[in-house]
């Protein structure tokens, strides 16, 4: 059950020169509301050239004014704004949401166990800009002295994105109301950058039609990296349990710990190593050094282009301090894949046929060779990986990725034709004549 809470004025804004004046509900912590990013120790971005200005090709129709910058206008088409003074649609150019703050209504209110959240206090259509995620620009550097800071200060909600591979977005001291959606695993909204006046910026969007007082949430696709899990209380059917549940380093752990916090209590999680498995008796108590953390990344999302974002924070998603962290147990059962590998040999004993007995060895042999290749490439390409997670960059050198990528592929290729053998000679065996010697 959700809790509103209804504030006079209806939870009133006013604009004073271009920033909003926000009146909060009782309780929320302060923080200093803004529209529009700030930079602390970054240089301003230069203005753009002229030449750098995107101008798109509308042509403006006064009799429809309503379709100036639309959905087909060319900087729509890059997630880019229109810069005011060059569009061809003047004053009625509508794309300048992220400029103008045309925010849909929102409205905050408490949740159970979530913290506070966003409503929307009106009908938002799918595809519809909500609001920007506004904070301090800040480096990477800068990023992880902060949320160790936050950490140390026991604040619990992580407020800190990655805008990219060197910049974050901290919006724990300084943000817009973007900053109280809170994750879920079946969301109505995702994040999407935005070049605006030539710096990229965060939006939040519709991905469905949301009715007005549906809480708005996102997926916050938490890279994580190890620290403290946050319990996910989404409710969503298919939740993934935890803030950062799809991430490979989550996957390597299971338990969140913070007295008398419910978020951070998490009942015993039997681990499995397949469907097939006996449920293990053994429950890992896996515990973390409180150095940690989870780090935040915005990544590439799906069809669009878009970006989805992570959040991270003190202990990687605004946890609590971490009283009872510990260290990762080294003998954790691993959740590996339910399917055993084709043993080749063993294989090639069930054929009556020399030949055929020949041609599994020898796809085996391949597969072997290509395994150990795979193996060599990833423990030369492991200090960038770890480095790649250090640093919270978006993607490995090129070289680097090319590798894996042909030791991937052979080592794939290797697998398919030795089950591809096997398939092809029990499907169509060999014929047997008296004079072939390897039959
Ligand atoms: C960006 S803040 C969201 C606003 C926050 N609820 C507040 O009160 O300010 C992110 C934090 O909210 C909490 N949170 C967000 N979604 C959650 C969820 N599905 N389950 C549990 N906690 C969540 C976590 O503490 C997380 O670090």
């Amino acid at each position: 059950m959700i809790e509103i809470y209804h504030i006079s004025n209806n939870f009133k804004l006013t604009n004073v020169n271009n920033l909003f004046n926000v009146q909060l509900p009782e309780g929320v912590a302060p923080f200093t509301h803004i529209t529009r990013n700030e930079r602390s120790g970054r240089k301003q971005i230069k203005k753009k050239e002229e030449e750098d200005i995107a101008v798109c090709e509308c042509k403006f129709d006064p009799g429809h004014t309503e379709l100036a910058c639309g959905e087909r206008c060319l900087n729509v088409l890059t997630n880019t704004e229109c810069t005011p003074g060059y569009c061809p649609c003047g004053t009625f150019c509508k794309n300048q949401r992220f400029q103008k703050c045309e925010y849909a209504k929102t409205k905050l209110f408490k949740t159970e166990g979530r913290g506070w959240g966003l409503l929307a206090d009106e009908n938002i259509k799918a595809g519809q800009f909500i609001i920007e995620y506004c904070g301090e620009i800040i480096s990477s550097e800068e990023a992880k002295a902060r949320s160790q800071t936050y950490e140390s200060q026991g604040l619990r909600d992580a407020y800190i994105i990655s805008l990219n591979a060197s910049y974050f977005i901290d919006a724990t001291r300084k943000g817009s109301l973007g900053r109280f959606i809170n994750h879920s695993c079946q969301p109505n909204c995702e994040t999407r950058k935005w070049t605006v006046l030539g710096e990229t910026r965060v939006g939040i969007f519709a991905t469905k039609d949301i009715s007005i007082g549906s809480e708005l949430a996102y997926d916050y696709n938490f890279e994580w990296y190890g620290g403290v899990n946050v319990r996910c209380l989404c409710g969503a059917p298919n939740c993934s349990i935890f803030l950062g549940a799809k991430s490979q380093g989550f996957q390597e752990h299971n338990h969140v710990w913070e007295d008398g916090d419910d978020r951070y209590t998490v009942d015993e999680f039997p681990l499995y190593d397949s469907a097939e498995d006996e449920p293990s008796d053994k429950l890992i108590k896996t515990n973390f050094s409180s150095g940690a953390r989870p780090v935040t990344k915005i990544e590439p999302m799906k069809e669009s282009g878009q970006q989805a974002m992570v959040v991270s924070g003190p202990n990687g998603s605004g946890t609590g301090p971490t009283k009872r962290a510990g260290r990762r147990s080294p003998n954790r059962k691993q959740k590996v894949s339910g399917r055993k590998p084709v043993n080749g040999k063993r294989v090639a004993q069930l054929f009556a046929s020399k030949k055929v007995q020949n041609e599994l060895i020898k796809c085996e042999e391949v597969r072997n060779e290509a395994s150990m290749m795979l193996d060599s490439v990833y423990d030369e390409i492991r200090p960038a990986i770890e480095e790649r997670e250090r640093e919270s960059l978006d993607s490995l050198p090129t070289n680097v990725a090319e590798k894996w990528i042909e030791a991937s592929c052979s080592k794939l290729n290797a697998d398919f034709n030795l089950y591809f053998t096997v398939v092809k000679n029990v499907v169509c065996p060999p014929t047997t004549t008296t004079s072939d010697p390897d039959s």
